[in-house]
């Protein structure tokens, strides 16, 4: 593989992953003039070295990629900020010190300089700088030992998600090629055990989710989307009349993972630019845009968390498949809301939403999200919203909900499983509506199919979710 390639293919994935650690490092490199000289004088001084050494150096095989790969396979990465930051600084300087001792010290030169990026909050950045300043052997160890632990990375996804204890597995299915040739594969999930009918296979909170615009502020929570009972119950936002909780918890859970950096003050002297975001959600009556910044608020939360998961919302999400969103006028001003609702609080957001990758996000959601209802009370009257998602009812919904699981679900005219909201609120349970085999593949109602006929059937989910129904049934009575 080209230099050049590995690059591309890395920064797009490092600067996604790491955008929350950026929050801390980002703002240290404006305000801390003590840290930005340190930077420049480590960059200045190896782009001297890499000159000077370029000339003598020798070729660094796949081999040395995996024995550095191997070589720190074990090693612990600090967690805290301020612990990371220092790891990385001695790193540079090992580093450096390393390479300038000769190519027999470019193996050990190159580790440190890809510890020092596993840590570094903006690595896209700091590639950049290494493919200027460090000798070219060097920086394709470095290349390669990246390149290499993100692809494993990817592999080994779908061995540790979903989790074991939800009785279903990912699997690939092919699904003919594109125009250009190009295999396309659809993911669909399997029950690892068998089921009687009526049994919950599993429970799954999505990772965000909305109200219907019209309930915000009203009888539902802004967070669990439950149905507040009685007016007593009610917790209010002590910033905002738009948020109402059903419970101190629910407050406190939206206040970290999203609403106190998305709360928009109400009153007259506050900074209200925020509510822009807000009023288009009213006005177009659209979820998607709001859920895109509730769930890049949560990923900088979970990032800040130090969880140790191996794998944030964002790898979640990058892997399901996306409707091809145009860009438009609509597109450009959703963007630009987006920006000014994060900016500042997310230093960093401004050149993480490119046109491309807000498209592709966007789509994501439209692709992947459930209707979710948590109240038979909502409105009949109620106008159906102009987002088209997945329900397993026909009238209004209570809010959408986007779930890394649930997600994977095919359609079928003849399912073999449900969604039932059995708490009322926004946790979804997949339950068997007949004995399910295990290694069986789940199918679930996009619509609902009774009494209709196979042509209605196929123009309601081609006009609804644009795809020509593959499933059993359609495929046998067609
Ligand atoms: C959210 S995805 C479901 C997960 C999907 N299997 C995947 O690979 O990403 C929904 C999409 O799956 C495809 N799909 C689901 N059920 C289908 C069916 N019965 N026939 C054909 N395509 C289906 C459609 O393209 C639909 O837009």
């Amino acid at each position: 593989m080209k230099t050049t390639t590995i690059v591309a293919a890395t920064v797009g994935v490092l600067t996604v992953a790491t955008i929350g650690y950026a929050m801390y490092f980002d703002s240290k490199r404006r305000n801390d003039p003590e840290f930005r000289r340190k930077l420049k004088k480590e960059r200045k001084r190896a782009q001297k070295l890499a000159n000077d050494e370029a000339k003598k150096l020798s070729n660094h095989s796949a081999q040395t990629v995996d024995e550095a790969l191997a070589s720190i396979k074990d090693d612990d990465f600090p967690t805290s900020m301020e612990d990371r930051e220092k790891f990385c600084m001695e790193q540079l300087s090992a580093g450096e010190a390393l390479f300038t001792q000769g190519p027999q010290h470019f193996g050990e030169a190159a580790i440190c300089f890809y510890k020092a990026l596993k840590v570094y909050p903006a690595p896209a950045e700091l590639v950049m700088v290494y493919q200027k300043t460090i000798p070219p052997e060097v920086f394709t160890v470095v290349m390669g030992m990246l390149s290499k632990d993100v692809h494993s990375k990817q592999e080994k996804y779908y061995t540790v998600f979903p989790p074991k204890e939800m009785n279903v597995k990912v699997e690939e299915k092919p699904e003919g090629v594109t125009a250009e040739g190009q295999k396309v594969v659809r993911r669909g999930l399997i029950a690892t055990k068998a089921f009687a009918a009526g049994q919950t296979i599993y429970t799954e909170v999505p990772v965000i989710s909305s109200l219907e615009p019209s309930l915000e502020g009203k009888d539902f929570c802004h967070y669990c989307l439950k149905q507040i009972a009685t007016k007593d119950s009610k917790v209010p936002c002590s910033k905002c009349t738009r948020a109402v909780f059903c419970s101190e918890g629910c407050k406190t859970s939206a206040g970290q993972e999203f609403h106190d950096i998305l709360c928009a003050k109400d009153a007259d002297d506050v900074d209200v630019s925020e509510q822009s975001l807000h009023e288009y959600t009213k006005e177009t009556r659209k979820l998607v845009p709001e859920m895109l910044a509730k769930f890049l608020v949560k990923m900088v939360y979970e990032e800040s968390q130090n969880s140790g998961a191996e794998y944030n919302s964002f790898d979640h999400m990058e892997r399901l498949r996306y409707l091809d969103v145009p860009a438009g006028p609509d597109e450009k001003k959703e963007m630009d809301l987006l920006k000014v609702a994060l900016g500042s609080n997310i230093p960093g957001i401004d050149e993480f939403i490119t046109e491309e990758r807000y498209l592709v996000m966007k789509g994501r959601l439209l692709y992947n999200l459930y209707g979710i209802s948590t109240s038979s009370d909502v409105q009949r009257e109620m106008k159906i919203l102009p987002e088209k998602f997945r329900s397993v009812r026909d009238g209004p919904i209570t809010g959408a909900g986007f779930y890394k699981v649930t997600s994977y679900l095919m359609h079928s005219c003849e399912p073999n499983a449900k969604l039932v909201f059995s708490k009322h609120d926004h946790e979804v349970s997949i339950v068997t509506t007949r004995e399910v085999k295990a290694g069986e593949e789940l199918y679930v109602g996009y619509i609902k199919s009774e009494n209709l006929s196979t042509e209605e059937r196929r123009l309601e989910l081609f006009t609804r979710y644009r795809f020509q129904c593959m499933c059993p049934l359609c495929e046998t009575t067609d």
